[in-house]
């Protein structure tokens, strides 16, 4: 793209983009608010009084829109790469989450598991899509693995993927661990973006 195009890009996306302005006025971290917040809109993921862990959570939007709903009873379990500023409510662990001590210490902080388990995890995108895309599946799939160790019976999954090689077989994954499985695309996501969201509803046995 040419230097003009992508400054054009850069003001829409940063100023002229309505959800970047409207997280600001409603003091919001970040425009993925939106996302979560029309996704529960549309499927109720977020209840009072529920346990909800928030995968990749830098810089804290969607955990800002999880701790508001699920009140002084529920909890919300925050896991980032990258620091993440203090939110009432929010218990913050910054590691990878790829880490297996990362994993052990969220795991022994859920002794009583959890109703949703979302991600929002991506990769750093290097622009090149036979790297980023198994990069971005591997996170969709710890998410969806770890789901399957913490997830109370009628508990739900929500996972960020991009359309591309492997969106289908994980899909085919999903509905080996879930009664009901649904793609959401909500309008704050960028239209020119492959990202969507998978929802896993009611863990199912697995059978090997
Ligand atoms: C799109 S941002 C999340 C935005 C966030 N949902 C919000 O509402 O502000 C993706 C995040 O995933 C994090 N991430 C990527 N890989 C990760 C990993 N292996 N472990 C933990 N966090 C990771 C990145 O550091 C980044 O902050």
């Amino acid at each position: 793209m040419s230097k003009a195009g992508s400054s054009r890009r850069w003001l829409h996306e940063h100023i002229a983009d309505p959800y970047v302005r409207q997280a600001q006025a409603q003091g919001y971290r970040s425009r993925a608010s939106f996302k979560l917040l029309e996704i529960n809109q549309r499927d109720r993921l977020l209840q009072p009084g529920a346990t909800v862990v928030d995968l990749g959570a830098a810089p804290g939007g969607w955990s800002q829109v999880a701790s508001t709903i699920v009140g002084p009873r529920g909890r919300v379990l925050a896991v980032d790469l990258l620091e993440m500023a203090l939110l009432p409510g929010v218990e913050f662990i910054l590691g990878d989450f790829g880490d297996a001590a990362v994993l052990e210490q969220m795991l022994g902080l859920l002794p009583d598991g959890a109703d949703l388990v979302m991600s929002d995890m991506a990769p750093n995108l290097s622009g090149v899509r036979d790297v980023d895309q198994p990069a971005a599946l591997h996170l969709a799939e710890l998410a969806l693995d770890f789901a399957g160790r913490v997830l109370k019976p009628r508990g739900a999954l929500l996972v960020k993927c991009f359309e591309g090689a492997g969106s289908q077989a994980l899909r085919v994954e999903f509905a080996r661990h879930f009664e009901q499985v649904l793609v959401r695309k909500p309008d704050a996501s960028r239209d020119r973006s492959r990202e969507h969201y998978l929802i896993g509803r009611g863990m199912l046995p697995i059978t090997p």
